[in-house]
């Protein structure tokens, strides 16, 4: 085109002996650009199937798990952003880093993981706590939950492991850039060891749930931090989906009603129960599990082992007084809105009480008893396939610990005195959750 208009400009004699020569040259130099187009075109579509993973890894962090396909290699399927964003997807991609506020958090959450603070939720409602005994434990614990945190690590990388080897078709439902992180609509709030984390792992099966992994604490410990800063640690959700998060120790946490209530008066609360003896036992055999030379649970329990006076401002034993800290949140929340799930029968018949959830939160029941197997060798029913994985997946060994043989008459005295309380609960609740 541009060699025909110069043949007719004032240089037309220039033009006849060169033309045939000229034309080859502009035609192989045309063909050669459009191999480099079409090169740096094709580099686009590779470029984007590479690291870019990087993102979804951190988002998948925070519990968005599906959502974290980034590394979909289908071309086809880009959109015209891919074209618009076509230098900087050449530039070599940087992963994000966190920032300092945030930097702060995953500190703070990795060194907490999954373990809410005894302390703070005791201190919190102004019991008469053993300091020093409950002060010492809570710097031991900080181990286990760096377990605990490796754990959670662990099974989001299998995860991801098997995301970059799933065929493209399983991995174009979900983009890397789609949906957007909102506030929590549901909450677990509690209570400590009785089978949250079963819970939430179980829940995160479910295509319409997405929750973040790791106890944000947000409405006990970190609440000055504002409700951006709680919703920039969610995942992201698309049309429909249910955010969701889980702390257990808001449940005996007084100001985790009033503040819940104004974040959204229409959160859906779950608190998994369970026998309030077990559960203290179970609270009592994490801490031993760092620290073997605490007293026995039997001198715990009480103020005086003689009159058999009990003490009830050891945390383990008053989480466990759950009609008292129930009556706190019927201050804000009405019974309807809160789901009272049974930490024994999530272990008998997970199915049922999933499905129990499922309903609750208004959700089409999508687990069912296909996705649970019971792993006799770990005492628990696990997982078929956990979430993003094709894999069996149980929960870790933190979970499901053996606990130490405990003096009956101890038991029975603990029976005695939470009987009172869990007859009230059963009234409150209008469930007979049968510990007595
Ligand atoms: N499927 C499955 N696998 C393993 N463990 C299970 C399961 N379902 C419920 N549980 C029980 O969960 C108990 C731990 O409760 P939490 O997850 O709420 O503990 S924590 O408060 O988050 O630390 C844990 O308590 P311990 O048995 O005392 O370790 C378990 O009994």
């Amino acid at each position: 085109m541009e060699y025909s208009l110069l043949c007719h400009s004032s240089l037309h004699h220039a033009c006849p002996s060169s033309s045939p020569a000229i034309k080859k040259k502009l035609l192989l130099l045309g063909v050669m650009f459009l191999l480099w187009v079409y090169m740096l075109y094709s580099c686009v579509g590779y470029c984007s199937g590479m690291p870019g993973g990087l993102v979804v890894v951190d988002d998948s962090r925070q519990g968005g798990g599906k959502e974290g396909t980034g590394s979909e290699p289908v071309v086809g399927k880009r959109t015209d952003n891919s074209r618009v964003d076509l230098m900087s997807r050449l530039m070599p991609i940087k992963p994000q880093q966190p920032q300092p506020q945030q930097q702060a958090w995953i500190d703070d959450a990795e060194a907490d993981y999954d373990e809410p603070s005894v302390r703070t939720a005791v201190s919190r409602d102004e019991v008469e706590v053993d300091r020093t005994s409950s002060d010492d434990w809570d710097g031991e614990v900080a181990t286990r939950e760096e377990e605990q945190q490796q754990e959670e690590q662990q099974h989001h990388q299998e995860q991801h492991q098997h995301q970059r080897s799933a065929e493209p078709s399983a991995m174009s439902s979900f983009s890397n850039g789609s949906g957007s992180k909102k506030l929590p609509q549901a909450i677990i709030i509690g209570v400590k060891k009785g089978g949250t984390r079963a819970l939430l792992e179980f829940l995160r099966v479910h295509p319409d749930i997405r929750a973040v992994g790791a106890e944000p604490h947000f409405f006990d410990r970190n609440y000055n931090n504002g409700l951006e800063w709680y919703r920039e640690l969610m995942p992201k959700t698309l049309e429909g989906q249910i955010t969701m998060e889980k702390t257990p120790s808001y449940f005996v946490t007084r100001e985790a009603p009033a503040r819940i209530s104004a974040m959204s008066r229409d959160t859906k609360l779950i608190v998994v129960v369970r026998d309030p003896v077990t559960r203290a036992i179970s609270d009592y055999t994490q801490t031993l599990s760092k620290k073997p030379d605490i007293p026995s649970f039997e001198s715990l329990t009480f103020k005086n082992r003689t009159t058999g006076l009990i003490d009830t401002s050891w945390s383990a034993i008053q989480i466990g007084i759950y009609a008292k800290h129930l009556d706190n949140w019927l201050q804000y929340f009405p019974m309807g809105q809160i789901l009272f799930v049974s930490g024994e029968r999530l272990i008998t018949d997970p199915a049922g009480e999933l499905g129990r959830v499922q309903d609750f939160l208004g959700l089409k029941r999508i687990i069912t008893d296909k996705h649970f197997y019971f792993n006799q060798t770990k005492g628990f029913p696990c997982l078929k396939k956990a979430e993003g994985s094709s894999k069996p997946h149980c929960l870790g060994k933190t979970k499901g610990r053996t606990h130490p043989n405990i003096n009956p008459e101890v038991v029975q005295r603990l029976r005695d005195f939470y009987r009172p309380f869990n007859m009230k609960f059963y009234q409150m609740t209008g469930h007979n959750f049968g510990w007595d």
